[in-house]
């Protein structure tokens, strides 16, 4: 397959690229999810991953992001490689949410939120058996950032209302304010809006621009068009693994290939692409 690539806007990326995946292949057996897939994300930019039912984007966050070792291929962060392993991607400063969300059902949504915080915290395993002042302190300060970060995804009042009370919406929101509390410097998030009203969904993007805004880069997977077109600086299509073009929301949307790998699909990709 041939990959169209628009030139990248004059200046945008002047910048050292923040994530760097180069031939990623992903097989299952005889499947191959994802194939030598050459991927940059750049600082501060919003980027969008499309792509049709089965089309490999969920498949590549999880090689990105160490959920799965990559049949093939490097990834990097930060000019440095990224160990496939969750924990050391995590600690590098990429976070996810997932497509089926996995939020601790029975804890808070204060504690969600601190449990995402552990990740940067020192407290060795003695003074946090003995609560010692080590631990104090930093368990003051975890909660403190976990109260400024529900309150950045507008979930102040809902600190104490345990997760799975909580409405769908508002679960989307508690576990990007979870994945903010890692100290990401880049956020991937898969289908953030699904299942989301019209509602919830501009808050979702109105979101996405502020975590922008606060110097991240993001890369989400949607399948709702207009959501994405309207969100992103650049888009990438993927199709049966392959990438098949990437560019500007405008160039790709107008892309004959795109439309027709949607067609077949769904009326509702269809229309939506
Ligand atoms: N763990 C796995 N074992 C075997 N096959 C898998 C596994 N995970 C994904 N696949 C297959 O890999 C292909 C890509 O799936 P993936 O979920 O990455 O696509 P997707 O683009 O995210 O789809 P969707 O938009 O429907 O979520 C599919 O054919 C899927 O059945």
């Amino acid at each position: 397959m041939t990959v169209e690539q628009a030139a990248p806007a004059p200046g945008r990326h002047a910048a050292a690229g923040l994530l760097s995946a180069r031939g990623v292949t992903m097989r299952f057996g005889g499947l191959v999810a994802v194939n030598n897939v050459d991927y940059d994300v750049y600082e501060g930019e919003i980027v969008g991953l499309i792509g049709p039912n089965g089309a490999g984007k969920t498949t590549f966050f999880n090689c990105l992001t160490g959920m799965y070792k990559p049949t093939s291929g490097t990834v990097s962060f930060r000019g440095r490689p990224l160990r496939p392993r969750p924990q050391a991607v995590t600690k590098a400063g990429v976070a996810r949410t997932f497509q089926n969300i996995r939020l601790f059902a029975n804890m808070t949504a204060l504690e969600n939120v601190m449990v995402g915080r552990y990740c940067r915290t020192t407290t060795g395993p003695i003074s946090a058996i003995l609560h010692g002042p080590k631990y104090r302190r930093e368990e003051r300060e975890t909660r403190e950032r976990a109260l400024e970060l529900l309150r950045f995804v507008g979930l102040e009042r809902s600190a104490d209302h345990l997760a799975r009370n909580l409405p769908y919406g508002d679960q989307r929101r508690l576990e990007i304010a979870r994945a903010l509390a890692t100290d990401p410097g880049l956020l991937l998030l898969d289908e953030p809006t699904a299942g989301m009203n019209p509602q919830e969904t501009r808050g979702a993007m109105e979101l996405i621009f502020r975590i922008r805004e606060q110097g991240l880069a993001v890369v989400v997977i949607e399948h709702d068009m207009r959501f994405i077109f309207n969100l992103c600086d650049r888009v990438t299509c993927l199709v049966r693994g392959e990438k098949l073009c990437e560019g500007t929301p405008e160039s790709v949307q107008s892309n004959p290939r795109v439309i027709e790998a949607y067609i077949g699909t769904g009326p509702e990709a269809a229309e939506g692409a």
